[in-house]
């Protein structure tokens, strides 16, 4: 047994499942994960000192790779001056105005600790400003672990084939209100049916929790004409897409205008700073203005602030996300052909620095198509890249992201083992 598997033994006596968030583990794909000790750029070490080329960033928010030395400088600076106040800094000023700048829908911005967080206080926001209960979502989108967001959501519910959440009331989800992604004519004729009892709709404008689909553009404009029409509030939930796919976000891509956005993951730059957001009649609603109440003791945590702000700074670099959408356009062409040449049939795409691969004939557009996709063959892919020296996200249904230091040269040697890997798969499954 090596050291991963010692340790993942022993993680299970202490930890359910021996992780601290299901998705980490192993359970799609089998084997163990492997226990990081330390990180840097594209790579990651693990606890036998293996390297590995990570395309999980954390989940997303390490776009500027591992330990960029400017944002860690401002960690350290911010740690020498305390951890933790209670009480307003500047540099929450500073990163509401920042958020504001890059994202001009945003007039005003409640920084919290978590993705989950932003889409909980999201919903209760838009739900105290209309003061109606149902709230509209989409089959395979995940929005955090909220209780009336775990209706047939993506990530860890789809890889563990959990739609719903135990410990979850019928009567709590009874007002969640679940349509097809990328259904445009459903949200027309769920609207003109009950559309003055709806709240919200929440979207992931480029869905990342189901693999990567994007939405189509007529889908974005009927939630947004029709929540418009009906008083509804539209949230886009950019935990994922925010500052990844464009510095803009997803709504810059599709030139949609949400009423609130939320964001999380690159806004932290790897420490936990999420926010919401949106149009000032709505986010006046909050705490201590108004009654929709919203709170945390470590919100706007000033040495993760500190990681956000500079990493905010970074991104804005000029040609950072030409840069970085052409390293994830080199990487899902280049994976395409590998598996052309080997005679599997697979697909990919890619968005700023985030991107899906598929073990299908062609990209995804629906739940329904991504179900398609072939478990056994990216089992069997995952496992040859990952003894090749490259961390794929362990689910078919997680989407992959890069970050600025991922070079060509990284990306040569991702290639190198797609090439093994994709021949692999042919051996195993013909
Ligand atoms: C689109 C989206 N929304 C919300 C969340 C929840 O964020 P967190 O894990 O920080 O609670 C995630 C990721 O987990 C996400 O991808
Ligand atoms: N897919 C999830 C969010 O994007 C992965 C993060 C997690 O839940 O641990």
């Amino acid at each position: 047994m090596d050291q991963n598997e010692v340790l993942f033994d022993r993680a299970q006596e202490s930890i359910p499942g021996g992780v601290n968030s299901p998705v980490r583990a192993f359970r799609s794909v089998g084997g163990a994960p492997r226990f990081i000790e330390k990180a840097l750029g594209p790579h990651m070490f693990d606890i036998e000192g293996k390297r590995y080329i990570d395309y999980i960033g954390s989940w997303g928010p390490m776009i500027l790779g591992h330990n960029n030395p400017k944002v860690i400088e401002a960690v350290k600076h911010a740690v020498d001056n305390g951890l933790s106040f209670g009480a307003p800094t500047k540099a929450e000023v500073l990163i509401a105005e920042e958020i504001k700048k890059l994202i001009p829908t945003i007039e005003e911005v409640r920084l919290v600790s978590s993705g989950t967080e932003a889409g909980m206080s999201a919903i209760r926001l838009a739900r105290g400003y209309t003061g109606r209960n149902k709230i509209v979502k989409f089959e395979g989108c995940y929005h955090g672990h909220s209780d009336s967001l775990l209706v047939k959501g993506g990530s860890g519910q789809l890889t563990f084939g959990t739609p719903s959440s135990a410990g979850v009331p019928e009567a709590v989800t009874n007002d969640t209100i679940v349509l097809e992604y990328n259904n445009p004519q459903m949200i027309r004729e769920l609207f003109d049916k009950q559309g003055d009892e709806i709240a919200c709709v929440i979207v992931e404008a480029v869905a990342g929790n189901m693999n990567m689909v994007p939405a189509t553009q007529e889908f974005l404009n009927a939630m947004r004409e029709e929540t418009a029409k009906h008083g509804a509030v539209l949230i886009v939930d950019e935990v994922m897409t925010g500052f990844r796919v464009a510095l803009g976000g997803a709504q810059s891509v599709y030139g949609i205008d949400p009423d609130i956005t939320m964001f999380g993951k690159v806004i932290g730059g790897g420490m936990p700073v999420a926010a919401f957001g949106g149009k000032r009649d709505i986010m006046n609603c909050v705490a201590p203005l108004g009654a929709v109440y919203q709170a945390g003791t470590l919100s706007g945590n000033p040495v993760a602030v500190a990681c956000g702000l500079a990493t905010l700074e970074e991104i804005k670099a000029p040609d950072f996300y030409k840069r970085l959408s052409a390293q994830a356009a080199k990487l899902v062409r280049g994976l395409g052909e590998a598996a052309k040449k080997h005679g599997v049939q697979f697909s990919a795409q890619s968005m700023g620095g985030m991107f899906g691969i598929y073990f299908r004939g062609s990209c995804p557009t629906s739940f329904k198509e991504v179900m398609e996709c072939d478990g056994e063959r990216f089992k069997t892919f995952f496992h040859a890249m990952l003894d090749n020296g490259v961390y794929l996200a362990p689910s078919i249904y997680e989407a992959g992201f890069v970050s600025i230091t991922h070079d060509d040269s990284v990306i040569a040697r991702t290639l190198e083992a797609a090439d093994k890997a994709f021949a692999e798969v042919k051996r195993v499954h013909g």
